[in-house]
């Protein structure tokens, strides 16, 4: 089966949380979703859950798909889930990231997206809209 690389759609106050990549120099300084690569014998909640914890150090709960799949470089497909904070109080930290920015549905085209999750942003306006009702 083709890699599945899982994304949360992380929602909190009408704002979208967005994290700033350090690594691979190439992708350095553009913008993700926290997230990353389904193991083998995880379920893909189970890893985002567990990538939001490596990399957030937060524990979340996985929601619905949001937007299409996308397909990656090499094989890969990238599937995003809604996500929310199991205790709202938490504070994300960025573990691995060079920065976090929770970004509000008016600043949700200015950041310097992957290319992969450009083509999410339709969703993902649709989905910060409704978190801010
Ligand atoms: N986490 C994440 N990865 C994304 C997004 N958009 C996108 O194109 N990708 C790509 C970048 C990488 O090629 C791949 C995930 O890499 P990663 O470095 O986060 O995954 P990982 O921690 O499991 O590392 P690895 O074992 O795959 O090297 O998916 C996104 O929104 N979030």
């Amino acid at each position: 089966m083709d890699a599945v690389i899982v994304g949360a759609a992380l929602v909190r106050d009408g704002k979208l949380l967005a994290q700033q990549r350090a690594w691979p120099p190439h992708h350095a300084g553009q913008w993700e979703l926290p997230g990353g690569r389904v193991e083998e014998g995880e379920t893909e909640a189970f890893a985002l859950a567990r990538e939001c914890h490596e990399e957030l150090d937060v524990v979340v709960t996985i929601g619905e798909r949001v937007g299409p799949e996308i397909p990656l470089p090499g094989g890969k497909v990238l599937r995003v889930y809604s996500a929310a904070l199991l205790s709202p109080g938490d504070e994300p930290r960025a573990v691995e990231h060079t920065a976090l920015r929770w970004v509000g549905h008016d600043e949700l085209d200015d950041l310097d997206w992957l290319p992969a999750d450009r083509d999410l942003l339709p969703a993902l306006h649709e989905l910060v809209s409704a978190g801010s009702e």
